[in-house]
């Protein structure tokens, strides 16, 4: 038998294998994708970091849709935003402190919290060559192998005691901007047949700072390393059910080792319904700058995002990426804030046209998925939907824009590995799957 031959036969046997009916889910009680009847994620843990709320419940339960928040350890983001704002400071390296630690810190703790995530920067010889050597394209894939390598540098990877894992923590934190900025530089020169640059971090620089010196020299603004370490803040946690968050915490409930936990998460963030959904909005807006003729008008960009549902148009997933969130209903509060940072970027940035087509693309979007779902639970944009507008305009590539929202969650992964380590009352998560085929009598190979 021929090999491609097999592979299809293979594959073509689990049109039936796979066969689970929809409705066995309900016959059964099941809890699809671990949410509920009326779309509420499925209670399965405990946490104090971060807290997701998109919706009120009534005295009788019934989910009641409400405008987005977010908390860090108790603390509203936006409260935390804007301070930063106002007093134009850098704050990626305090909302760290505080999602590892659960206390803001004071500023002789900050400054030192700084240096140490700054030493710790740099990169040891062998996992830069090591980069240098990675085959690929992937930034996301190469991420994850070299964090699988750390766990050949690390003098005690598999200890999982508290002191271990906040040390092993912090040095994540640190070097994934690293690793980062240089698979990319050599992505860019063995790729793009650009030179290679490998500029080590800066004494004194914050970590948003930092990376655009690795990645673009000095060809950044105030306002560009302001505005991603923004970017950073805003995607810095989510909770403990977000897929990725939830992958490092099954994982991490194994007891196995940081770097294998981590790496994990940074597969679940690559895929295009998470973190990937940024990439995918850019080249969505991309696609559709060049389609629609008319950006203003409101019944052209209905019919090519209704194409878009009926899996006609763009890579025919039957998506509008960056609209729709699992928890969120009325709004995802990241979306709004940075729908007004994206709004005074383009000003900045004379980009005021696509920012105006890109604001109707949400209005749209939102009517257009939730009338063809025929679902009276509202959707919004969520984070994905502007973060991708704003690395664009701070003139980042796109291969980075799934990487940089690792770079942020590495801190709420990091902190939830603590967590799921360290409660009192852990227990290995293993859920249960009902087997719905009937047994079967075996038939030995000859009567086959
Ligand atoms: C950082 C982040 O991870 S944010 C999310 C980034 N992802 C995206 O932007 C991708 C586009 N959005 C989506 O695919 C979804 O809204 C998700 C994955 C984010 C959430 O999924 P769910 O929790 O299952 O959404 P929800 O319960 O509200 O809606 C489910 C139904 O609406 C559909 N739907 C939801 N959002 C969209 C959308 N943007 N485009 C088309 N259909 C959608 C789903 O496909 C599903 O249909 P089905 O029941 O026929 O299978
Ligand atoms: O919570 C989710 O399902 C996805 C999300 O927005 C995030 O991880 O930031």
């Amino acid at each position: 038998m021929k090999k491609e031959y097999l592979i299809y036969k293979l594959s073509d046997e689990v049109k039936n294998s796979c066969k689970i009916p929809r409705e066995a889910f309900g016959e059964y009680g099941v809890k699809r994708g671990l949410r509920n009847e009326d779309g509420s994620g499925v209670l399965v843990g405990l946490t104090n970091i971060g807290n997701v709320i998109g919706y009120e419940r009534d005295d009788d339960g019934t989910l009641k849709p409400s405008a987005g928040k977010l908390y860090y350890r108790g603390y509203e983001l936006n409260d935390l935003v804007e301070p930063l704002l106002h007093e134009k400071r850098f704050g990626f390296e305090e909302i760290a402190y505080l999602l590892l630690s659960g206390q803001l810190p004071d500023e002789e703790e900050l400054a030192a919290f700084r240096e140490l995530l700054n030493d710790n920067m740099l990169l040891d010889h062998r996992t830069t060559v090591n980069i240098i050597d990675l085959e690929g394209s992937n930034i996301m894939n190469i991420l994850a192998r070299s964090v699988l390598e750390m766990y050949t540098y690390d003098p005690n990877p598999d200890d999982i005691s508290r002191d271990n894992l906040m040390r092993q923590s912090i040095e994540l934190i640190a070097k994934f901007p690293t690793i980062i900025a240089y698979a990319y530089n050599i992505y860019r020169h063995s790729v793009q047949g650009r030179s290679l640059h490998i500029r080590h971090p800066l004494e004194g620089k914050t970590i948003a700072e930092n990376f655009l010196y690795m990645i673009k020299h000095e060809d950044y603004t105030e306002l560009d390393a302001r505005m991603l370490d923004l970017l950073l803040i805003i995607q810095a946690e989510h909770g403990g059910g977000n897929n990725s968050t939830f992958t490092v915490r099954v994982t991490s409930s194994t007891r196995t080792d940081t770097y294998s936990s981590i790496a994990a998460g940074i597969g679940s963030l690559k895929g295009p319904l998470h973190g990937g959904a940024n990439i995918k909005v850019v080249n969505m807006f991309h696609h559709l700058k060049e389609y629609i003729s008319d950006w203003k008008n409101i019944d052209e960009i209905d019919t090519y995002l209704y194409r878009l549902l009926n899996k006609e148009a763009y890579d025919k997933s039957g998506l509008i990426y960056g609209i729709g969130h699992a928890v969120y209903t009325m709004s995802d509060p990241r979306a709004v804030q940075l729908k007004k940072l994206a709004g005074e970027l383009a000003k900045e940035k004379g980009r005021e046209e696509e920012y105006e087509f890109l604001k109707l693309i949400e209005q749209e979007g939102v009517k257009c998925v939730t009338a063809f779902r025929k679902s009276t639970k509202p959707v919004c944009a969520n984070l994905d939907f502007y973060s991708g507008f704003i690395y664009e305009m701070i003139g980042l590539p796109e291969e980075i824009y799934t990487p940089i929202f690792a770079m942020a969650r590495i801190v709420g992964w990091t902190a939830h590995r603590i967590e799921e380590l360290n409660f009192e009352g852990r227990r290995i998560i293993r859920p249960a799957y009902k087997n719905i085929l009937s047994p079967k009598a075996y038939v030995p190979l000859s009567e086959r």
